[in-house]
């Protein structure tokens, strides 16, 4: 494909996601209508409209119009290309631009926070609220591509060893400061689940931010650990790298989101027992109750970024509806003197320490041992984790 065919094929598919459709399925339909297009054109096509999503507002700004025409259009000009390159009107390119589109083009950019930094109106009080000012520092981290990490399984192997291996895949990697499971690809690639490292389980894609949440959980006071929002895994098998001999149980009240779990821990060897059954109605209690709950996803907005078009505050108010109800339940599954890890991948004070505030206030019984919030400006995608304990009943050790 021409460049010019690239981005109109991308006008096309970001107008779908405008109308409602979502960013992973409309790039996977795109690829199955247009056998024609090679890999090297899906992945160039995905990047652009991955980038126009994140900075989707800026960029209407600065052409001056919107729908995917616009966003392009702006693409194009922040990213110092010509746009009469690519609007040429020229084969499969999209159109040449009018009079009128040109006048509209704009060279400042907006003194609106919101337009400026690409988030929508609505969410703009509470980030606010929440990341004081380290707002536009984490803004300016959402615009752009996230990193590409790796976790090392550290249950069978080490990072300086997996450097050397990923080097022998032309794969070269740096450390990531005060993640010690983690290394961080230089170069952008998708080659990662063809390597030997990868199928043998020595290594995991995963960001450095959830990475380091697991390392500050408090495994050493634990001999059994209830991951009770388990999803694909992610959670519980850095926890079981990191300490092989803990009894892991995983659940997900959406059973089908273990499937991954399943396949993820027999590469790695890991042992998690995946439980079919709610543990509450099992009256099974643990040391530690990880709970990784489901949340606006703020944190990971990068990489999601059509994620944070979509939220809407009604929505937002059902997702701390969840995260409330997933906390009342909670306690019963605590032993006494065992521990709660709250996780958000969110940066929303709603969804972390006033969920926390509440949680206390109704649950006498426990006490906040200790609280991160961990930014887009830290190691990797922002999170939320509060550790909270509860008291040991008089007479048990
Ligand atoms: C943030 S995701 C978990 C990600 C996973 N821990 C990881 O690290 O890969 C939240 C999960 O909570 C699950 N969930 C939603 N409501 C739940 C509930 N009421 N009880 C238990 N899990 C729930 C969702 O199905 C989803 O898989």
């Amino acid at each position: 494909m021409t460049p010019a065919a690239r981005y109109a094929s991308a006008i096309d598919i970001l107008d779908q996601i405008f109308d409602g459709a979502s960013a992973e399925k409309t790039l996977t339909n795109w690829a199955r209508k247009n056998r024609f297009a090679g890999s090297k054109d899906r992945a160039a096509l995905r990047d652009i409209v991955f980038d126009c999503l994140r900075c989707k507002r800026s960029y209407q700004h600065r052409a001056g119009q919107t729908g995917g025409r616009g966003v392009v259009l702006g693409h194009l000009l922040d990213n110092d290309l010509k746009p009469q390159d690519i609007f040429c009107g020229e084969g499969y390119a999209p159109d040449t631009l009018s009079e009128t589109e040109i006048g509209a083009i704009c060279s400042t950019p907006s003194d609106d926070i919101a337009t400026r930094y690409n988030i929508p109106d609505w969410i703009l009080p509470e980030l606010q609220n929440s990341l004081g000012e380290g707002l536009i520092n984490n803004l300016v981290e959402m615009q752009s591509r996230a990193p590409i990490d790796l976790r090392v399984n550290v249950a069978k192997t080490n990072v300086d060893a997996m450097r050397d291996a990923l080097l022998l895949d032309d794969l070269a990697t740096t450390p990531v400061e005060g993640v010690k499971t983690a290394l961080r690809l230089s170069k952008q690639t998708r080659k990662i689940p063809q390597t030997e490292s990868y199928k043998n389980g020595l290594i995991e894609l995963q960001d450095a931010g959830s990475q380091q949440v697991v390392l500050d959980l408090p495994l050493e006071h634990a001999t059994s650990v209830l991951d009770y929002c388990a999803g694909g895994g992610g959670k519980s098998l850095a926890i079981a790298a990191m300490s092989p001999s803990l009894a892991i149980d995983a659940f997900d009240k959406h059973s089908n989101r273990l499937a991954d779990l399943i396949n993820r821990a027999a590469r790695a060897q890991a042992s998690v027992n995946v439980l079919e059954q709610d543990p509450v109605s099992l009256g099974k209690s643990y040391d530690l109750v990880v709970l990784d709950v489901p949340c606006s996803g703020t944190g990971a907005w990068r990489r999601n970024p059509d994620g944070k078009w979509k939220l809407t505050s009604q929505e937002l108010d059902d997702i701390i509806g969840t995260q409330s109800e997933i906390l009342r339940n909670a306690p019963i599954l605590v032993k006494s003197g065992g521990r709660i890890a709250y996780i958000t991948c969110s940066l929303l004070d709603v969804e972390n320490s006033a969920q926390i505030a509440e949680f206390l206030v109704k649950n006498s019984e426990f006490t906040l041992e200790f609280e991160r919030k961990y930014h887009l400006t830290g190691a990797g995608d922002g999170f939320y984790l509060a550790v909270l304990k509860k008291v040991q009943n008089k007479g048990e050790f």
